[in-house]
């Protein structure tokens, strides 16, 4: 017979396979009510026996806030569960599937291939149940962590394959539907796809290896189709990024799996496209971090309170999947390179000195793993440099003007504004949902059987993490894509030929004076207005100009053992630099230590990094944190080292400015 959920009457049975429970079949009622919401809630009662030979009923409620399981044994005790819909990433109906293959399917495919991916019906003399598996990772508080869990439901009340299917199809949509409800943004809408980068050499250089075990079987869960390309060399992901003319129409995000290095590269690719802007706005950036430092991973992670470790590449790609995404500040970095000036934009850091030190020249060590720091912090700390020059910024304050990029959305993370979250935060929701539908209150949460039990071939035993997926798909996949486009203006890539056309400076503009005819001013008025299109225009003036000395800038010169700026929390996973910043609050976060500093105390400010309990007492006299929207060095000298996001870059003066959310970052509390 025909499950068909939404007909209030109808009777039907079902039945539930859920975790480590026996198989048992046995006839059910069905309880059905329609919401006001335009996809229906569903409801069906399925039995199971447990272990000691129970019959147990159990209600299964779909509904805006998730799944809801009710469960009853003979003796009318009731327990409960609710799988909230943010934390469901997918589910999927189809024939019964091998034990091995339900934590995670095969790997990506071609997305024409998966198209295709309808499960095969069975054979006439097999199992005519159709089955629903629902793939959730439920949060818990304390500790921080993801659960991961998984029901399946049986649905066998016809006599044929393809009416259960049609009944379990019927729940696998809803599930989406409430799903997309709830993300308000989704990876696949008007057919995009997710774009995700892949360098195979970041890290241990396991990348490829950890997203084939790790990432794919939670895109499969997830339902997400991607293209996936691997990097072949430095500099590979900024070209695609900024050449690719499809870039908006095709994808829908892009996620980086690898170190801050490849972001790096495709922030600055997707900044050096003429529709930076759109892209900017429309296309979210996720990091799965495969690499060494993983500053940004940890940010992202440590901003959405999302759990990191142990398994930092299934807690980030959760993060990428969940459909959310939320604004994440991006500082315009203007530097010398051999009497050349270039524009970089930049996520993490800008450093000179002690870390920026540690950090390239322990590079020769890199094959001894994270120790490389340890060792090579001792050894700056032994024979301590001291660099001299000018520190020059301009302090945050409440009427300063922060550049805002036109155009470029609004920087208000709406996160506690959204009610629906509030509702779906609600550790009580439970509690509500059972008031609401007028359940019994004396519940206690629904529980799995205990680990012991023995598997038998339908209970879960997870991780499965990809064990069957098949090598040769996933070569498949690994199409590049290398069309190529000759970008307009090629000299607006380097900011030296942009200031030789029009460049604003200090709120003024540089325009030609020999513009006597009404027709050339009117040129130059359009040109300039087509220029603050193509870049974000900022408030500082160009490098090598003065600064101006009526606008709160202020200037230390001396000697310093290092001046780092940071507005990420954190610049590697075990590094939570700057425990204040936020991903969208606009500021730069500037950490100055000046000479004379004892080595006792750097001793203790480095070992105390990894915890945030390094920041200086206010009064302290050589270790200050300065919160500044725009700052510039200029170093005494041409020795050294400097680096933007831990890149090496060419020694000289440097300035920065940070233009608060620029960027849309993925994450599970966003947008
Ligand atoms: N196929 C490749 N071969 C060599 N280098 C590459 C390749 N793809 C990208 N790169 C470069 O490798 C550099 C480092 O990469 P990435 O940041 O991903 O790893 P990492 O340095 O180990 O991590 P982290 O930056 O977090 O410390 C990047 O700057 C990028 O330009």
């Amino acid at each position: 017979m025909t499950a068909t959920t939404v007909q209030p009457t109808q009777q039907t049975t079902a039945r539930m396979e859920q975790v480590k429970m026996s198989r048992h079949l046995s006839q059910s009622s069905s309880c059905t009510s329609v919401s006001t919401l335009t996809t229906p809630e569903l409801c069906e009662i399925f039995y199971v026996e447990n272990r000691r030979k129970q019959h147990m009923k159990i209600e299964v409620r779909l509904c805006s806030q998730g799944v809801y399981l009710r469960r009853q044994t003979e003796t009318e005790y009731v327990n409960e569960q609710l799988i909230p819909i943010e934390d469901i990433i997918g589910s999927r109906c189809g024939p019964r599937l091998k034990k091995r293959a339900r934590g995670g399917l095969s790997s990506c495919k071609n997305p024409s291939e998966t198209q295709n991916d309808e499960p095969a019906a069975p054979q006439a003399d097999a199992d005519n149940s159709a089955y629903l598996y629902i793939y959730a990772y439920l949060k818990q508080e304390k500790p921080l962590r993801r659960i991961q869990t998984l029901r399946i439901l049986r649905f066998r009340s016809n006599s044929d394959y393809g009416s259960n299917l049609r009944t379990a199809a019927i729940w696998h949509r809803s599930i989406r539907e409430h799903k997309m409800r709830s993300s308000s943004r989704s990876w696949d809408s008007d057919g995009k796809q997710l774009l995700i980068l892949l360098n195979p050499k970041s890290g241990s250089g396991k990348g490829r290896e950890l997203f084939q075990k790790q990432v794919v079987p939670l895109l499969r869960e997830a339902e997400i189709q991607y293209e996936l390309h691997i990097t072949t060399h430095a500099q590979h992901a900024q070209e695609l990024v900024r050449t690719r003319k499809d870039l908006l129409e095709r994808f829908s995000g892009i996620i980086v799996a690898s170190g801050d290095g490849l972001f790096y590269e495709v922030l600055n690719g997707l900044m050096e496209r003429m529709d930076w802007r759109r892209a900017c706005k429309e296309l979210p950036l996720g990091i799965i971090p495969c690499g060494s430092g993983n500053g940004l991973a940890k940010s992202v992670a440590h901003h959405c309170n999302e759990p990191y470790e142990p398994k930092p590449i299934l807690n980030s790609t959760l993060t990428c999947i969940a459909g959310r995404a939320t604004p994440m500040d991006v500082v315009r970095v203007e530097l010398a390179q051999r009497n050349k000036h270039f524009v970089k934009y930049s996520f993490l850091s800008v450093g000179w000195g002690l870390i920026a030190d540690i950090d390239i020249e322990s590079e020769r060590l890199r094959s001894i793993g994270a120790q490389r720091f340890t060792l090579w912090a001792i050894r700056r700390l032994i024979t301590l440099r001291t660099y001299h020059g000018k520190l020059y910024y301009l302090p945050i304050s409440k009427n300063a003007a922060t550049p805002t990029p036109s155009n470029v959305p609004a920087s208000t993370d709406r996160t506690s504004d959204d009610p629906q979250d509030d509702a779906q935060c609600d550790p009580d929701v439970s509690g509500h949902l059972a008031a609401r539908l007028s359940l019994p209150v004396n519940t206690t949460e629904f529980k799995d059987l205990a680990d012991d039990d023995p598997p038998d071939d339908t209970g879960i035993t997870l991780p499965a993490n990809g064990e069957d997926q098949d090598e040769d798909q996933f070569v498949d996949a690994l199409s590049m894509d290398r069309s190529m486009y000759r970008q307009h203006g090629d000299s607006w890539h380097s900011a030296f030929s942009r200031r030789t056309a029009y460049y604003s400076i200090a709120g003024q503009s540089m325009r030609s004076n020999c513009s006597r005819t009404p027709s050339l001013a009117q040129r130059i008025e359009a040109a300039n207005a087509q220029f603050a299109e193509l870049v974000p225009t900022g408030t500082m003036p160009a490098l090598q100009l003065p600064l101006p000395t009526d606008q709160g800038w202020i200037c230390e010169e001396g000697d310093f053992v290092m001046v780092h700026a940071a507005y990420t929390t954190h610049l590697a996973s075990d590094c939570f630099f700057a425990p204040a910043s936020k991903l969208n609050d606009g500021i730069i976060y500037l950490m100055v230590i000046r000479a004379g500093v004892s080595r006792s105390q750097l001793l203790n400010f480095l070992l105390s990094l990894n915890d945030g309990s390094h920041l200086p007492e206010p009064d302290d006299p050589f270790i200050r944190v300065v919160p500044v929207q725009a700052f510039r060095i200029v170093p005494s000298g041409s020795q050294g080292i400097m680096t933007v996001d831990g890149e090496l870059v060419d020694y000289g003066a440097i300035q920065a400015e940070i233009f608060p959310g620029m960027i849309n970052v993925m994450a599970t509390n966003g947008q």
